[in-house]
């Protein structure tokens, strides 16, 4: 019995050595078999238990190794898991830069670069999970396989189980039938032999024993029928388990898959996107980069141009700064050519207005006949149509419907020589009620465009010292006085005080004539009108027979104004003059008494002083009678040199004024005629020409009558040569001569110059010329105010004192009345010998005057000529001769 044991426990040995951990599943259930095999072989009870040890052993390693396929499995769909949440990350990380726009190209290409490694790693790695996969599933086969054949194996060793169980069950029946008979053959024996007890007690414990067995391998069998159910189950759960398990990550890596595949699409769209984005990116670089280069070149061309242009501008600059320097330069000697034209046309200038009828004048009674376009003015008298036209020359003549601006026009260039330094009077000369204060103020309260000159001048002279602001600065300062009865007020005083004012015994250039009236500041014509104003309504001024509002007395306005030049310091002061005369009268007609006819008196001295005074400057005179009223006295700085002097001649239309005007014209014409008819000679060609002719014509008539003298003082008979002989020709032996001869002298037959005696010899009749000239002037000058002065003190209130007081002011070229009988067109009727040497000269005053006076333009002005000829070219808007027209004298001569 023992040896049997052992030798079970060999062979479980046996089989224990075949039951390895590293023993294939297969082996472990062919142990399994064997063990089972054996068992039911030996048919012992201690089968079982081994049995059931060993089954439990390869059960307990069929579950160490579905355990160790599970954790592999665990591991794998961890692994899964871990990638999945990778791939996850990465495909966030990738969203996240999908979604973000770049701004650079370049970053996004570095990220789709990156991208691009990255989806490459992908790939690798996909690829390797997809080995991963294949070697998985794989395995997963393997196991499946396993599993199956572990399957088919458990069946297997169940139906063998049972069927050995089945077996076990029949041999324990048969075991038991054995036993039962061997029990029975037993109790034979026992019944045939109770003697052998032992036997039997060794039955019955075989018997219990065999019971114990049998129910113990019943339990062992129903125990592990449950628990290789309960395996079976379990193996089946985990294998249903693991089978989901393998479905799911099947599914799972699916879904990744599908997932990869649409992140791949998605991606490959988005690449596709940003390649066509890179392509417009890359395209619009190119063109960037094209259109960069060409404003590159651009910039180069507009850099070299903008260089050059700069260079341009610096040398331009250069030449401007030059020309900045030479327009200096230039502005001077422009304003000299200018101030030089000025004085071309004539220092002295007359312009005749005639003004319109008042309401209460026979406006049929007009003698005003025609007017030309050039200066010329007929007048007659209406009421003696016998009587013949009466024609003067003026350089400008104004009809009745004239306007303001159209006086003050031609007045305008002067205005602007007086910010030059030079000095310029304008005053206005007529007749009492002629438009003398009209001319010059315009009417009371009147509007813009009635505005006189002294408004207009003044308006102008702050208009182009403004004009001038950048050169110049100019302090204007307004004096006002007015000379009435010879004496000099102040019109505003700031006391109001009527104290009577010197003037300087020796007027400055450019000094103050009447120091002590008030210096009043102005900035603007505004503050000069306000001024004037103040000026007029101090002014004495009082109804007349002629005028209602009659200005008793000669109002100066007079404008100083000091210039600096701001780049050369240089300072220079001007002044203007603006005169509103008192009107000169007829005592008869005027009526005036008392203390009126006192101040007509007055006027009319001053005024014929001041003729006096214009017709010396008019004829050069080196002695101008400044000294013979306070009027000429006050204005001789601008009276005279190189001030400049306008005069309106004022004319009432009306023929009750027919000798007034008429004597007023002739006055003006005198006047005139000389200066102006040579300021014209040098400005127009033609009359240059013509006097060139009329100068070789004087001069042939010239050698005649030297070639006569010398005849004549050759032949012993002539009264010259008699003369000669015992004065010698330059004896001042005539010194005593007549009035007349003086006045005659005094109308411009005699040059003063030497120069001008140099030149013109014999323009003066040889009896007449051996007049000593200072004492010729001086007479003159006293004969014609002594006789005057004479008449005005001794004949007062004489109608037949003022009617001779007329005739001489008319003769001596002096204002005032002139009686009818004379006449500027007629040839003086010489009534004695004096009046017809006076003649002589007189005639050939008339041509050669202006012939001298040429002359002398003609060898200082015609090299000046081309010099100003631009000048002058500019200045074609002054008034230009008609066409055959001559210089006033040329036709006074003509005239005569
Ligand atoms: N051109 C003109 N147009 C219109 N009215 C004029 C003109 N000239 C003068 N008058 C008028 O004639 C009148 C006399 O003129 P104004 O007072 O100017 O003369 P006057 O010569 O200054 O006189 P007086 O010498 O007596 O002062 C005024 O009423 C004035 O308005």
């Amino acid at each position: 019995m023992k040896g049997g044991r052992h030798c079970q426990t060999q062979s479980f040995n046996v089989h224990a050595v075949h039951f390895h951990q590293n023993a294939p599943t297969q082996s472990l259930l062919s142990v399994i078999n064997g063990i089972l095999d054996e068992s039911i072989e030996r048919k012992n009870a201690e089968i079982p238990q081994r049995v059931a040890c060993l089954l439990r052993k390869v059960v307990l390693e069929i579950e160490r190794r579905i355990a160790t396929q599970a954790e592999h499995l665990r591991t794998q769909s961890n692994l899964f898991k871990a990638r999945e949440d990778k791939y996850q990350s990465r495909i966030k990380v990738l969203e996240a830069l999908a979604k973000g726009t770049s701004e650079e190209s370049e970053i996004v290409m570095n990220q789709l670069q990156h991208i691009k490694s990255e989806k490459s790693k992908m790939e690798e790695k996909k690829k390797f999970e997809q080995q991963d996969t294949a070697k998985l599933q794989k395995l997963k086969d393997e196991n499946d396989v396993e599993v199956s054949t572990l399957k088919q194996e458990l069946e297997m060793t169940k139906r063998m189980h049972e069927l050995r169980y089945m077996e076990l069950e029949t041999q324990a029946k048969l075991v038991r039938f054995d036993l039962e008979k061997r029990l029975m053959e037993q109790e034979k024996l026992l019944e045939d032999s109770k003697v052998k007890t032992e036997d039997l007690v060794e039955v019955s414990t075989l018997k219990q024993e065999l019971e114990m067995a049998k129910k113990t391998n019943e339990l062992h069998s129903l125990q592990l029928e449950s628990e290789a159910k309960s395996v079976k189950s379990d193996l089946e759960k985990r294998l249903r388990k693991q089978e989901q398990l393998l479905e799911d990550s099947k599914v799972k890596i699916k879904e990744l898959e599908m997932n990869c595949q649409t992140k791949d699409q998605r991606w490959t769209k988005k690449e596709h996107v940003y390649e066509a984005f890179l392509k417009i990116q890359w395209s619009g670089l190119e063109e960037l980069k094209h259109t960069s280069d060409t404003i590159k070149q651009e910039m180069l061309l507009t850099q070299r141009t903008y260089l050059e242009e700069l260079n341009q501008v610096g040398t331009k600059l250069k030449k401007l700064a030059k020309a900045a320097q030479s327009y200096h330069e230039v502005l001077n000697e422009n304003r000299k050519l200018f101030n030089e034209l000025q004085d071309l046309k004539g220092n002295i200038r007359v312009y005749c207005r005639v003004r319109p009828f008042r309401s209460y004048e026979n406006q049929k009674q007009t003698i005003l006949e025609s007017i030309g376009e050039h200066g010329e003015m007929t007048v007659t008298n209406p009421t003696k149509p016998n009587d013949s036209q009466k024609s003067f020359r003026f350089n400008k003549v104004y009809g009745p419907m004239s306007t303001q601006a159209e006086v003050f026009s031609d007045t305008q260039p002067l205005i602007r020589t007086i910010l030059d330094g030079y000095n310029v009077c304008i005053f206005a000369y007529g007749q009492t009620g002629s438009g003398k204060t009209y001319t010059m103020s315009g009417p009371d309260n009147a509007a813009k465009e009635d505005w006189g000159v002294n408004y207009r001048a003044l308006d102008d002279l702050f208009q182009i010292s403004e004009d001038r602001r950048s050169f110049f600065s100019y302090e204007i300062g307004v004096q006002m006085i007015e000379i009435y009865n010879e004496q000099i007020r102040d019109l505003l005083s700031s006391d109001g005080s009527q104290k009577k004012l010197g003037i300087l015994a020796t007027p400055q250039a450019h000094g103050l004539a009447v120091p002590d009236a008030s210096m009043h500041p102005v900035r603007s014509t505004e503050d000069v009108i306000e001024l004037m104003d103040i000026g007029l309504s101090n002014r004495s001024v009082s109804s007349t027979a002629m005028n209602e509002r009659s200005s008793r007395s000669h109002s100066v306005v007079t404008i100083h104004v000091q210039g600096k030049d701001l780049k050369s310091g240089a300072t220079s002061h001007g002044s203007l003059h603006l005169v509103d005369l008192a009107g000169s009268e007829r005592v008869d007609r005027s009526e005036a008494t008392g203390d009126r006819l006192k101040e007509a008196q007055h006027i009319n001295k001053s005024l014929s002083a001041l003729g006096d005074v214009i017709f010396s400057l008019s004829q050069k005179n080196p002695h101008v009678p400044y000294r013979n009223s306070k009027l000429t006295q006050v204005l001789q700085a601008s009276l005279g040199g190189r001030a400049k002097t306008l005069m309106f001649v004022q004319v009432n239309p009306d023929v009750s004024s027919y000798s007034e005007s008429l004597s007023t014209l002739k006055f003006a014409e005198r006047v005139s005629g000389v200066e102006l008819g040579a300021a014209r000679s040098s400005k127009e060609g033609r009359d240059v020409r013509e006097l060139m002719d009329q100068m070789a014509s004087l001069k042939d008539t010239i050698a005649k009558k030297d070639e006569e003298i010398e005849r004549l003082q050759k032949d012993p008979r002539s009264p010259i040569s008699r003369r000669s002989l015992k004065n010698g020709p330059s004896s001042p032996s005539t010194k005593t001569i007549s009035p007349k001869v003086s006045s005659l002298r005094r109308m411009g037959t005699r040059p003063k110059s030497t120069s001008d005696q140099d030149d013109f010899p014999s323009y003066y009749d040889p009896s007449i010329g051996s007049i000593h000239e200072d004492e010729n002037e001086g007479l003159r000058s006293s004969l014609s105010m002594n006789d005057l002065t004479a008449q005005n003190t001794t004949g007062l209130g004489d109608s037949s004192t003022d009617e001779r007081f007329s005739e001489i002011s008319d003769g001596d070229l002096s204002v005032g009345t002139d009686t009818e009988t004379s006449s500027s067109h007629e040839v003086a009727k010489p009534s004695n010998i004096a009046d017809k040497r006076a003649d002589k000269p007189r005639t050939v005053s008339r041509i050669s005057q202006p012939s001298r006076l040429a002359t002398a333009r003609v060898s200082t002005g015609i090299s000046r000529l081309s010099e100003v000829k631009t000048t002058l070219r500019a200045a074609s808007a002054l008034k230009k001769p008609a066409s055959g027209s001559s210089s006033p004298a040329a036709s006074a001569s003509r005239r005569r």
